[in-house]
């Protein structure tokens, strides 16, 4: 079986999430107490994730990890980015020190970091946190031929399959997160969101690290020239990610997709998540089921592809790092919003009923 079959097996593997466990939970917010939609959002989020679990209430995730998918891009040579793919390298050894904000903020949460070299051009040091499952060291340059090949797309989402379903069925984590790791990967971000929203390179390409002027007049141009080159199609998903994509965005859309078959909740981060989780959808359109938008990164692109996807970030806090550090931050909140329908008393309870 070739690797795209495989991938469109584990597509076919996500069932959809319960509409009967969404109602019950409604139903309960309805009769717990407090007065009805008093816990605005959360009760939504609450009903969604015992629709993701197939039972009302759902259970509390008690234990969250977050996958950093990381990888290089040969469009990093048309200047998009003002950073070296050095730091690409250096940033995976940081988050295996225990040393980057993802780091920090998931020690703050009680998550477990997993890192995922999926396409790190440079040498990287062994590390229990470190799963190497490297297709090849960087894609090429998208605005010049495809970023690689369809094949190598494939195994690059098995790879994010792989890591989620090994922490599921091994590890015991209930809750996963995404995260990314890769210079210059804000540009096939971009290309992803206008290839599967059908908005102009204008509209969805942003500062990334933190460009001037020129160089977004220019990212933009690279975007324009990539799209016009591939004419990428919206309805092959992996050809669109083989053609403008990265490899970190298919790992991610891999456990995204892994996630969603074992029924596991996935928690976005920022705008490169959100282009993979455009991919997942295109993939797996029951995926987005098990979806939740953890932030809304400052990233232009990012409001787009959530917007196209039909997903409300919880957090806005104008972060726009990456590394899963926004998506992790909600981790409290999706643990609330089932322990609300798990914990409360009732008004009947109180003699109210
Ligand atoms: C030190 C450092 C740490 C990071 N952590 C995440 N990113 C983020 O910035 C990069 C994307 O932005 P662009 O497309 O503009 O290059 C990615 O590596 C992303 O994960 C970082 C970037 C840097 C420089
Ligand atoms: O939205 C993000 O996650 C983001 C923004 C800029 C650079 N890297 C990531």
């Amino acid at each position: 079986m070739s690797l795209e079959d495989r991938v469109r097996e584990l597509a076919v593997e996500v069932q959809p999430s319960g509409e009967g466990a969404v109602a019950e939970a409604g139903e309960r917010h309805l009769a717990l107490a407090k007065p009805p939609g008093s816990l605005g959002r959360l009760e939504g989020l609450g009903a969604r994730l015992a629709g993701m679990a197939g039972e009302s209430p759902p259970p509390v995730p008690g234990s969250p990890a977050v996958v950093v998918c990381a990888g290089d891009h040969g469009v990093l040579d048309r200047g998009v980015s003002p950073w070296p793919r050095e730091v690409t390298a250096a940033m995976v050894g940081n988050f295996c020190g225990g040393g980057a904000a993802v780091n920090a903020i998931a020690r703050t949460v009680g998550a477990r970091v997993s890192v995922l070299d999926v396409g790190v051009a440079g040498e990287l040091e062994r590390h229990p946190s470190l799963r190497g499952a490297r297709v090849r060291p960087g894609t090429d340059d998208l605005s010049r031929g495809p970023a690689m090949g369809r094949e190598e797309a494939a195994r690059a989402v098995l790879a994010g399959a792989g890591v989620a379903e090994e922490l599921v069925e091994s590890g015991g984590v209930d809750l996963l997160v995404v995260g990314d790791m890769g210079i210059a990967n804000t540009t096939p971000a971009s290309a992803l969101i206008s290839a599967l929203t059908d908005h102009p390179p204008e509209e969805t390409t942003g500062r990334g690290t933190g460009i001037d002027d020129e160089t977004l007049n220019l990212k933009v141009r690279v975007v324009r020239e990539a799209l016009e080159l591939h004419g990428p199609d919206p309805a092959d998903p992996l050809g669109v990610l083989a053609a403008v994509g990265g490899l970190e965005h298919a790992a991610i859309a891999g456990v995204i997709l892994m996630g969603a078959a074992c029924g596991v909740p996935v928690i976005l981060d920022g705008v490169v998540s959100n282009s993979a989780a455009l991919v997942a959808g295109a993939l797996a359109p029951d995926s987005l089921g098990y979806v939740i938008a953890g932030h809304l990164s400052v990233e232009p692109g990012a409001k787009i592809a959530l917007d196209h996807l039909g997903l409300e970030p919880l957090l806005d806090l104008d972060m726009r790092l990456g590394e899963g550090t926004g998506g992790l931050l909600a981790v409290p909140l999706v643990q609330a919003a089932a322990r609300l329908l798990v914990e409360m008393a009732t008004l009947e309870d109180l003699g109210f009923g």
